[in-house]
């Protein structure tokens, strides 16, 4: 099929102009340039809130080929700033799809370029490390020192819901509070279908407040942006896990939490985005299938002894893939449990959280 979007073009931080053609929404855009190697559940990227202020790069050669499912969505938002493909598929087919990724971006804004030489862009970025670029129809006006200077900042307040809102039958019998970071729905979905009601929570809900709804557990969502500059949600976090009661934390959550408790976090050279991420349990030696996305992870390192220790590594990079801790009731995960997309290798780990609370799961 002829191919006829105007010609565009990817600018990185280091000089290097990539030639390709535009689909979706029109425009000019400078964020971070990240890859991700899952070969499908482009919808659950696109619409993940984690990906804010990012440009994303598909290394999967082919994309849109079955279209777009509005159900399978992870928000209401679009997650990334940008989109990079190598092909698009113009013509999906899938007895799910309601349309093209191209009317679907025009509609959402969602700006993009496809016949960019993907293999080449993210062997640069596994090999100088994660860097900004820009999306143009002029790549001699673009300001490198501007493109340099792009920072995804106070995000996480951005995503987050601005009011609670429920998820689940009202009469069910074990109440969690899921704090809003910038959720994936599958998060709530899982404690949904164990037979839990969920309150989501804006990212501010405070200790006090969470414990006048009389929640049961309370679970930490994924979210964008550098974990560290949440100054205020880590403070907040660290009255919320003196309330004791059984906690979970996925990405930014499990980031938040170790925060909370002194330890530190560090930017990845190029992260871990995909659905194939070999991650160990350190108790039982057995290794998991994981899907991820993050660029920042915790130093396993600086979790202080008396609070905590490392119960994942990466089986990659041995950075930390997970938390437990000793000093309150919590675990965490760096990796991505609900899955969505990605192996549900790991999605008991919301049955252990439910037995913390006291209640089998039901999975409905
Ligand atoms: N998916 C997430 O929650 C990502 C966490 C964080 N923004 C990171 O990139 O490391």
């Amino acid at each position: 099929m002829e191919r006829i979007g105007e010609k565009a073009y990817l600018v990185l931080e280091n000089g290097r102009v990539f030639q390709g053609r535009r689909f979706g929404a029109p425009g000019e855009l400078m964020a971070e340039v990240v890859f991700t190697t899952g070969m499908g559940g482009y919808l659950e990227t696109i619409t993940d809130p984690s990906y804010w202020g990012q440009i994303v790069v598909q290394t999967f050669p082919l994309i849109g080929n079955y279209g777009v499912i509005p159900a399978d969505f992870e928000s209401g938002v679009v997650g990334p700033r940008g989109y990079i493909v190598k092909a698009w598929c113009q013509a999906p087919s899938n007895f799910r799809s309601e349309g093209s990724l191209d009317a679907f971006f025009k509609d959402r804004g969602l700006c993009a370029l496809e016949g960019i030489d993907t293999r080449t862009l993210t062997k640069i970025i596994r090999e100088k490390g994660v860097m900004n670029g820009m999306i143009t129809s002029d790549p001699d006006k673009a300001d490198i020192g501007a493109i340099r200077a792009y920072k995804v900042q106070g995000v996480v307040r951005e995503v987050s819901t601005k009011e609670p809102y429920a998820m689940g039958s009202s009469d069910a019998r074990l109440h969690i509070a899921l704090m809003d970071y910038g959720m994936k729905k599958s998060i709530g979905e899982c404690l949904v279908k164990r037979g839990a009601k969920v309150t989501v929570c804006p990212c501010t809900t405070t200790a006090r407040e969470l414990s006048d709804m009389g929640v049961d557990g309370i679970m930490l969502s994924n979210g964008p942006g550098d974990p560290a500059e949440n100054v205020e949600l880590i403070e907040n976090l660290k009255e919320i896990y003196k309330l004791g009661k059984p906690m979970f934390g996925i990405c930014l959550g499990h980031q938040l939490l170790a925060l909370a408790h002194g330890a530190r976090t560090e930017k990845l050279k190029y992260g871990h985005r995909g659905e194939n991420q070999p991650v160990k349990d350190l108790e039982t030696g057995r290794v998991y299938i994981t899907s991820q996305n993050h660029g920042y992870a915790v130093v396993g390192g600086s979790i202080p002894a008396e609070k905590g220790r490392e119960l994942y590594v990466n089986v990659n990079d041995g950075t930390c893939e997970g938390v437990r801790y000793t000093d309150c009731n919590a675990f965490t995960t760096q990796f991505h449990p609900e899955a969505c997309a990605g192996p549900l290798d790991t999605e008991w780990l919301f049955d252990r959280f439910f037995s913390m609370i006291g209640g089998s799961s039901v999975c409905r």
